[in-house]
């Protein structure tokens, strides 16, 4: 087991279990057949120290959910990956299983990590080797093929990416992401001075994921120097060092990259916001002039590098959207029917606990002419205001848009484009409730 200080010890492996069932994902890799069980450690065991926050940068949260939660659902969504092993410091292991309970992530063991990168990663490949005890199976039996390792504060990992990674660890022993050097590498003199500087284009970044079969990295941390667990960096060094075995390396897009700085977590945060902003979900109740103005509405957003997919409710084969969809749009034409607003507030509610981040609801009320003003309905604004922040809690940004008929169906539909593409892309926690004017 492992020592008191966290330091693995290599006839054992340490960890609390927890592996929850829910939420495994059915997707199937397109055109592709990974016919080998691959396995996942996530090193997650570290301060941070470099963002200068005092929350560890795996746990800080954005959009509702915590960047690490982001890296795993990224894993958990694909099929061919048997478990998840998430390696964590000691005084953290609370913190993750309850972040695993809270998004229903699937497949996932907690596993405690040491005191650099290279143990972490070290507890949760010995983790691996010991699957399947727990139920009674010999622990080969679950053995995974391939393990792929990957810095749990890397969160856009593709499974295109993961499935080239996993394919040549298997041919080869050992594979792994590169990036193009950005800088030139130079070597300095223990003055502080210009020793020489490296050719850039021979070299590259080693980024993750990373990718073994389970035999080498394991050969690799059993043969391994403690200066290796100490100050080591690179996984792929200690196959070849250790093992003989030559990594293929496979270059990678840029979405790799590590978050390492306070900027990077704006930056992951921007990202995450703009992947989130591509579609929404209309949905008209059938009615004759909520149809009209979506289609007015879906011409709109077309020049706003939006997608709509219009629907007259959530229900039968439409509640897919509740699962799928983080951004909806209820379009109340002429009769302003609130209770409309709270049946639907209710049905994302039931499911925004299993999506777990913040999702967008936006009440569009499209009032006729004839119907009494927004002052003839003062208690509409507070009753949108009330429901929104009860919605808030339950991770759903609650937003309405009001507008006067008097327009052309053309007009309209751009002002409602123009605000809906606003609150979408910035799902501003500031304007929830408010019922803004078109
Ligand atoms: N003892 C450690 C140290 C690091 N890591 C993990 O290794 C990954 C990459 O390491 P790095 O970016 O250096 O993270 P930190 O060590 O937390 O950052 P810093 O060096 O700024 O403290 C991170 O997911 C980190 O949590 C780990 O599992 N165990
Ligand atoms: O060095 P850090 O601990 O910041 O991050 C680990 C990185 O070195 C590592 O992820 C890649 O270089 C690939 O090995």
């Amino acid at each position: 087991m492992q020592s008191d200080n966290g330091e693995p010890d290599r006839a054992a492996h340490p960890g609390i279990f927890l592996t929850n069932e829910a939420g495994k994902s059915d997707h199937q890799p397109a055109g592709r057949c990974v016919d080998f069980p691959v396995s996942v450690v996530l090193p997650a065991g570290g301060t941070g120290e470099r963002t200068g926050l005092q929350t560890p940068k795996q746990f800080c949260s954005f959009l509702g959910r915590p960047l690490i939660s982001y890296t795993i659902q990224a894993f958990e969504r694909v099929s061919w990956i048997q478990s998840v092993v998430v390696v964590v410091a000691k005084e953290n292991t609370d913190l993750m299983i309850d972040i695993i309970q809270r998004f229903q992530h699937g497949k996932v063991r907690v596993v405690a990590g040491g005191s650099t990168r290279h143990r972490s990663i070290c507890n949760g490949v010995l983790a691996l080797g010991e699957e399947g005890e727990d139920e009674g199976r010999s622990a080969a039996a679950d053995r995974p093929k391939v393990v792929i390792i990957h810095d749990a504060v890397r969160p856009f990992v593709e499974e295109d990416f993961l499935y080239k990674i996993a394919m040549a660890a298997k041919e080869q022993g050992a594979a792994g992401a590169i990036r193009p050097l950005v800088s030139t590498v130079i070597a300095t003199t223990s003055e502080g001075y210009l020793d020489h500087s490296l050719e850039r284009a021979k070299y590259r970044a080693s980024e993750m994921p990373q990718g073994f079969t389970y035999d080498v990295i394991c050969q690799a941390y059993q043969r391994c120097s403690e200066s290796d667990f100490e100050f080591g960096t690179e996984c792929l060094h200690l196959a070849l060092q250790y093992c003989g075995t030559n990594a293929k390396l496979v270059e990678g897009p840029p979405t790799l990259w590590k978050v390492t700085y306070k900027r990077d977590l704006a930056a992951a945060e921007s990202i995450v916001k703009e992947s989130l902003s591509r579609s929404a979900c209309v949905i008209t109740g059938a009615s004759t002039g909520a149809v009209t103005l979506a289609d007015a509405l879906q011409k709109a957003v077309g020049a706003l590098d939006m997608e709509l997919d219009v629907i007259p409710d959530l229900t039968g084969d439409n509640a897919r959207y509740l699962l799928k969809e983080w951004n909806f749009i209820q379009l109340s034409v002429g009769y302003s029917c609130l209770s409309e607003v709270e049946a639907i507030n209710v049905m994302l509610e039931s499911e925004s606990k299993a999506v777990g981040v913040l999702r967008l609801f936006l009440w569009v009320h499209l009032s006729s002419t004839d119907e009494p003003s927004v002052s003839g309905r003062a208690a509409e604004p507070a009753a949108i205001m009330d429901l929104a922040s009860a919605a808030k809690l339950r991770n759903i940004l609650l937003y309405g848009i009001q507008l006067h008929q008097s327009k052309r169906w053309e007009r309209s539909a751009l002002r409602v484009a123009e605000i809906a593409s606003a609150l979408i892309r910035d799902r501003s926690p500031a304007l929830v409730g408010q019922l803004l004017q078109a």
